[in-house]
């Protein structure tokens, strides 16, 4: 039998559209069983103001991320990956075309950004409070992410005391503590050493397997990409435009060096060069 769950759907406004104080039209829904979509973007598009005037940076991007699924938006450098992820955060506004979210997407960065006068423990006890949890559970679900983070036993540790992939385990913990559908992912790996990055790597894919979240991640990291993805995405440059699109259906785990991740991160890496010499660098 469907069940029928009501649903906070999320939908920043485009132009001409008037936007509540947070900067989102917050529209009430009640859809059958789950939603369609836990990021849908049409016809999206963004300018900045320049020196030299409106400068068109997203151009009609069009593009879904179903339920559960993982997507990784890669491109050259400059060419709006993390303008479009803002988007989706409900961070900025499109210049035209409308971005939709199942709910509120959780954030995660390259920089952790946590407080580092609040131990680990209590950096996720923040978020868990902002959710609305009771205080009385917010010990215990902490420990709980932080177990999930493989991080068991750094509750009452300061930020100082972590390397940086432990600093990520917990940013990613805090991103996990509210329970969104969508995770938003901007280059949170870049940071690291390749090693430490690797073992994240895992951490991620297990922990999205388990949790069944939906993730959009940006990297321009081919490797990256193809290592975690169901789905590459591939954004041109001046103006950013869908590309090319990748269904990556290789089994987990992968490695970066396991054939088939080489050969479409090779393949995938000839189009990104092409797409720079068609439209250089930015
Ligand atoms: N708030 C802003 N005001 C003006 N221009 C901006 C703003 N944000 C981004 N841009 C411009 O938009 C373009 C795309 O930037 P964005 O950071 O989205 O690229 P990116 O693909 O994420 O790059 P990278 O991989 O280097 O992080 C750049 O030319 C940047 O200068």
């Amino acid at each position: 039998m469907a069940t029928t769950t009501p649903i906070a759907e999320t939908r920043t406004a485009g132009q001409g559209e008037t936007p509540g104080a947070d900067g989102t039209v917050t529209a009430g829904k009640t859809v059958t069983a789950a939603a369609a979509h836990a990021a849908r973007i049409e016809h999206v598009s963004k300018s900045f103001a320049g020196p030299a005037g409106q400068q068109l940076v997203l151009d009609d991007i069009s593009l879904d991320v179903a339920p559960g699924e993982f997507v990784t938006l890669l491109g050259a450098s400059g060419c709006g990956k993390s303008t479009l992820l803002n988007l989706v955060a409900g961070l900025d506004r499109p210049t035209a075309g409308t971005v939709t979210t199942d709910g509120r997407p959780a954030l995660m960065f390259q920089e952790h950004a946590l407080f580092p006068w609040l131990s680990a423990g209590k950096n996720i006890e923040l978020a868990l409070k902002l959710r609305g949890v009771p205080k009385s559970e917010r010990r215990g679900k902490a420990e709980e992410l932080l177990e999930l983070v493989r991080l068991k036993g750094a509750y009452g540790k300061r930020v100082h005391e972590l390397s940086g992939g432990m600093r990520q385990r917990v940013a990613m913990a805090r991103a996990l503590a509210q329970e969104s559908q969508l995770l938003l992912m901007d280059e949170p790996f870049a940071a690291l050493d390749a090693i430490t990055r690797d073992v994240l790597h895992d951490e991620l894919t297990r922990i999205w397997r388990e949790t069944k979240l939906s993730v959009l991640f940006v990297t321009h990291n081919v490797g990256e990409a193809v290592r975690l993805a169901e789905r590459v995405v591939l954004l041109s440059s001046r103006p950013g435009r869908v590309a090319r699109e990748w269904t990556v259906g290789i089994p987990h785990p992968r490695r970066i060096e396991d054939t088939a991740v080489a050969e479409l991160s090779v393949e995938i890496t000839e189009e990104l060069r092409g797409e720079i010499r068609r439209h250089g660098q930015h």
